[in-house]
């Protein structure tokens, strides 16, 4: 019900005004200083409130929030126009007290006095509000249970500071503010959803922060969206111990990262580091490649020949575990390099053992970088050297001085005797130089034999001797097969090129070989669409970054990259990370009931279970067909466009499967309307204007309205991977979805 209607509307709208000018309070001070405290107080709420509103006084003055940090304040100011929006009203077992809970996006309390004025949603009590019903329940905080009784569990739609609406949920009313939220207009971003969470959801945004994820979900189920609530909710949850900085969203392209873009302020989260696998590789790795654009998915759409099958087939082997095994195996072979033949001598002096050092540098320091072990060795052993300095130069001295000692004292003529003298002080001086400038070398020498190439030397280097790589492959490559590998890549290396398929060995290498730099080691990493990438890929991050505290999302029905990427998430799951938590998200909360019965029968025909997506009941029109004739389905879209607009819906898209299409399709809208944009991948997505673009840059985004076009390119139901970026395309439409080709077939559409 409107605000107006509703019987606590006075007392409601009186809670907000303090809050806001409460509020107001806090930023003023915090921006002004200690002193200026009282004087905005006093104008604030006036002489009488601000004598009877003693008690706020001295919370305020006791507060705290003097030191608040800038995050803290910035998110507060941000939190003005809608500082809360919902309440729950809850009476704890342990001493029956009802407490009044106001959540928003940021927290407004002071902890001497417990009164919180606002709590953050991220807090451990916000679970009442996401997955507590009216009657008894229990939550949990820090490990500790707490029960008791929820009375009021209140929706406040809040905007502009103005309370628009109240809404009470009991246990039979619908989510209307989760349909009124899905039933909106897509703004070509990605939105923070904190007041409609739902509790599958919430369960996987609070779930662990100390084990890995891995989340299985539909398309249009909020993996995107729970991906970056819960770095939002990391944040929060570690904010004394960790930087947001150490934080890293890793997604599939600069497009994406635009999209998501405007979600992450609002959640807090936008320090954390945003990066494309091959821009994080490439500074993980401190060397720019010359990357050949990846073309091996257009070219299995349009040329199918045996170049590109053997390009798909060298993809698979360089994302295996197969390939990781190859890459350990060369580790290890690297490191026999180090081995010294002999034992390490300064001088005469035999200061450590060639065995001592292997059992090192072979074993005890198995966990370093092999140059890291290296290094430590090397100061291993200029601290031997340093420690028998003295040592070593005392003999001397001594040694010849006693020959001195001795020449001076026996009974020979003395011309003989200065001779002897001269020539043992000559001795003594030449021995002492000699040591000193074995102090000086001798390490440098005794490692001079050992190479240190760069890591694409490295790199190359394996694929120059087919039969080590069937030796390394234990038998699992064949000859031919290694051969074959070996032409394959040095076509490459001859042009200093290099294969995005490459970038997972490259960092796996260079992480055992030389260990990334600590500044760009991550702490907790989230991958976006994580089903595109190899096993290697993410066997490369986690070594690379020295934990397992990752957050994988994807969805293998869109795996459109499977020939590199994952079929199956059971092999990461057991062999990179066994500590994870494996969940399934099958609601749909993008896609109306109609669009979403469409898009399921195309699951149906891939060979895979994957289980029917469940639409969050949200009715729309059934998708539509339109013949193409000629040229004149332009003018009869773009009048589509112009009509849906008048309906108040706002971003629009056609998509075609291929950028052949594509260009097809912007020739003829571009005619008609100069507006049209074709995207390309570096490209951002424009605001209020119709994109054209390839279905598998479809990936991950969403409009109001798409116009599946099918110019000179159909889908054809043999293709696993026509019927993957046909289901990308289907569920990209949060309320419209047209398709326009020559035959419905042309779509997989059967009737
Ligand atoms: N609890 C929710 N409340 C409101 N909107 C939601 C909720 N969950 C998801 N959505 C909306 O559903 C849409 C899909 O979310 P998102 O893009 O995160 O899904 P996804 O699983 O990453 O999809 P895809 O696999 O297709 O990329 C977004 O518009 C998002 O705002």
């Amino acid at each position: 019900m409107t605000s107006k209607q509703h019987p606590d509307r006075k007392s409601e709208q009186e809670r907000l005004e303090f809050t806001k000018r409460y509020m107001d309070v806090v930023i003023k001070t915090a921006e002004t200083s200690k002193d200026q405290f009282k004087k905005i107080m006093q104008e604030t709420f006036g002489d009488e409130d601000w004598k009877e509103s003693g008690r706020y006084a001295e919370l305020l003055t006791t507060a705290n929030f003097f030191d608040m940090s800038q995050a803290e304040l910035e998110s507060l100011k941000k939190a003005q126009s809608k500082p809360y929006f919902a309440r729950v009203d809850f009476t704890r077992d342990e001493n029956g007290i009802k407490e009044i809970l106001y959540f928003g996006k940021t927290s407004l309390y002071q902890r001497e006095n417990q009164e919180q004025i606002i709590v953050d949603w991220r807090s451990p009590i916000a679970n009442l509000y996401y997955e507590g019903r009216i009657g008894s329940v229990t939550y949990e905080a820090e490990g500790e249970k707490f029960s008791g009784d929820i009375t009021l569990k209140r929706q406040l739609m809040i905007e502009d500071g103005n309370l628009d609406e109240i809404r009470d949920i009991d246990l039979t009313t619908t989510d209307e503010l989760l349909q009124d939220s899905l039933a909106k207009s897509s703004s070509n971003r990605l939105t923070e959803i904190v007041s409609t969470i739902q509790e599958e959801q919430n369960k996987i945004i609070r779930a662990d922060l100390n084990k890995p994820i891995i989340v299985q979900g539909a398309a249009g189920s909020g993996k995107t969206t729970i991906a970056l609530h819960r770095i939002s909710y990391f944040i929060y949850y570690y904010k004394d111990l960790f930087d947001p900085r150490q934080l890293m969203i890793l997604a599939p392209s600069r497009l994406f990262i635009d999209y998501i873009s405007e979600a992450l302020p609002e959640l807090g989260v936008e320090e954390a580091k945003q990066f494309t696998f091959t821009e994080y590789v490439q500074s993980a790795i401190e060397c720019e490649l010359n990357i050949i654009p990846d073309k091996k998915l257009i070219d299995l759409l349009e040329k199918k020949d045996d170049e590109t099958a053997e390009s798909i087939w060298v993809s698979g082997i360089k994302g295996s575990s197969q390939f990781k095994e190859i890459l350990d195996q060369y580790v290890k072979e690297i490191i026999t390099r180090f081995f010294p033949k002999e034992d390490f001598y300064c001088d005469k002096y035999r200061l450590y053992s060639a065995k001592k050092f292997k059992k090192l540098l072979g074993e005890e320091y198995w966990y370093l970088p092999i140059y890291t072990r290296v290094d430590k060795l090397k100061q291993i052993l200029q601290s031997q050297v340093k420690s028998k300095k003295k040592t070593m130069l005392d003999r001397v001295t001594s040694f010849y001085d006693t020959k001195i000692q001795k020449a001076l004292t026996r009974n020979i003529k003395p011309n003989l005797r200065r001779e002897y003298v001269t020539k043992f002080l000559d001795k003594k001086a030449e021995r002492t130089e000699e040591i000193k400038k074995a102090i000086r070398t001798s390490v440098k020498a005794y490692f001079k034999p050992f190479e240190r190439k760069h890591i694409l030397e490295y790199y190359q280097e394996l694929f120059t001797d087919s039969e080590m790589l069937v030796t390394y492959s234990d038998g699992t490559l064949s000859i031919k097969e290694a051969e074959r590998l070996c032409r394959y890549q040095m076509k490459f290396f001859r042009e200093n090129q290099y294969e995005l398929e490459d970038l997972g060995a490259l960092l796996y290498l260079y992480s055992h070989l030389f260990g990334v730099d600590k500044e760009k080691r991550a702490k907790n990493i989230v991958i976006d669409e994580a089903q595109d990438y190899s096993f290697m890929q993410l066997q490369a991050l986690k070594t690379s970054s020295d934990t397992d505290m990752f957050t994988l999302v994807g969805d293998l029905a869109q795996g459109i990259y499977s020939y590199r990427g994952l079929e199956e998430w059971e092999e990461v799951h057991h062999s990179i990370f066994p500590r994870a938590t494996y969940t399934e998200l099958k609601k749909s909360y993008r896609t109306t009931v109609e669009i979403m019965n469409e898009a399921n029968k195309l699951l149906e025909l891939l060979p895979y279970n994957f289980p029917q997506v469940e639409p969050v009941v949200r009715h729309g029109e059934k998708p539509i067909f339109i013949k193409k004739v000629n040229q004149s389905w332009g003018k009869e879209l773009l009048d589509r466009v112009q009509t849906m607009k008048q309906e108040g819906l706002r971003t629009f898209s056609v998509i075609a499967k291929t950028m052949e299409d594509c260009c097809e399709a912007y020739k003829v809208l571009s005619e008609i309307d100069e507006s049209v944009c074709l995207l390309e991948e570096q490209a951002f997505i424009p605001k209020d204007q119709l994109v054209i673009l390839p279905s598998y840059l479809a990936k991950g985004l969403e409009f109001d309205g798409v116009f599946a076009i099918s110019l000179n390119e159909s889908y054809t139901i043999e293709s696993e991977l026509d019927i993957k970026l046909l289901y990308v395309v289907m569920t990209r439409p949060l309320h419209r979805l047209f398709f326009i080709g020559n035959s419905e077939e042309d779509f997989l559409i059967r009737n």
